[in-house]
């Protein structure tokens, strides 16, 4: 006789991806959010004026300093840091709703938020990703290329990045984005095997007790 399968209440798992600016997040994370419909994506904060293209709640909260400092006084962040002189932090609320439903959640921050996040209580068990370049000299090229920042802002985001990359220890997963299609198949491969190891069921756990002799059937 085999026992009801229980309804597992299973918690959304923590995904944080950093590295330093032009290594390719941007470009993964939209390509699984559009492959994946088990994860979204925590929509951060920030005071950084919006790029071409970018829209308010989609790539950001586009939000003044005040609005910001209000949002963090409050209570409202999940984390929060200054990054190449702007404000950056995740609003709370959605990733505890999302969490709370079973969804998996994608946190594009840098170090300091990577930081934040593993030391909170809902972070304990994050997964987290840092992504590098090939080299130096392609991540420089990647930023022109994408010619949405100014030429101070990139020197400035290459100024930051080997500050970035120094943090990469702290990560679980260490992926080099040379070819797109492979790091982005990696990724993909770290999500999948993740959630196995999360969702070992009981009853996955019973039919192994059985099939071992461990015991001789589920009551
Ligand atoms: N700590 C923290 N960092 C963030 C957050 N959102 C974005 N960032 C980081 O801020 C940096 C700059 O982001 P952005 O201005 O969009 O530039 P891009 O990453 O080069 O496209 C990146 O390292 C992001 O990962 C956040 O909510 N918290
Ligand atoms: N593997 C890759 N090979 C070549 N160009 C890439 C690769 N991954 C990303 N890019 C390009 O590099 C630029 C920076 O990528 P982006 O995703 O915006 O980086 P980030 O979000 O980390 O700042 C974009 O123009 C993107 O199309």
């Amino acid at each position: 006789m085999t026992a009801e399968r229980p309804e597992i209440s299973r918690r959304g798992m923590l995904v944080i991806l950093s590295s330093p600016s032009g290594a390719g997040k941007s470009t993964l994370s939209r390509r699984l959010l559009v492959d994946d419909p088990q994860i979204s994506f925590s929509v951060s904060a920030t005071t950084r004026p919006p790029r071409e293209g970018e829209v308010d709640g989609r790539e950001y909260f586009f939000r003044d300093r005040p609005e910001f400092e209000r949002m963090v006084d409050e209570g409202e962040m999940l984390e929060h840091a200054e990054v190449f002189g702007n404000l950056y932090g995740t609003p709370i609320g959605p990733v505890r709703k999302s969490c709370a439903q079973g969804r998996d959640v994608l946190f594009d921050v840098d170090w300091q938020g990577g930081q934040q996040i593993r030391n909170s209580e809902m972070g304990r068990d994050a997964i987290s990703i840092f992504i590098l370049p090939p080299s130096i000299e392609e991540l420089e090229r990647r930023l022109h290329a994408r010619a949405q920042d100014a030429t101070d802002v990139i020197e400035r985001r290459m100024g930051e990045a080997r500050r970035e990359m120094s943090h990469w220890a702290e990560y679980r997963y260490i992926l080099i984005n040379d070819d797109l299609d492979t790091c982005y198949a990696e990724l993909r491969a770290i999500l999948t095997a993740e959630r196995l190891r999360r969702d070992r069921r009981p009853d996955i756990a019973a039919r192994a007790r059985i099939m071992s002799g461990e015991i001789k059937e589920i009551i």
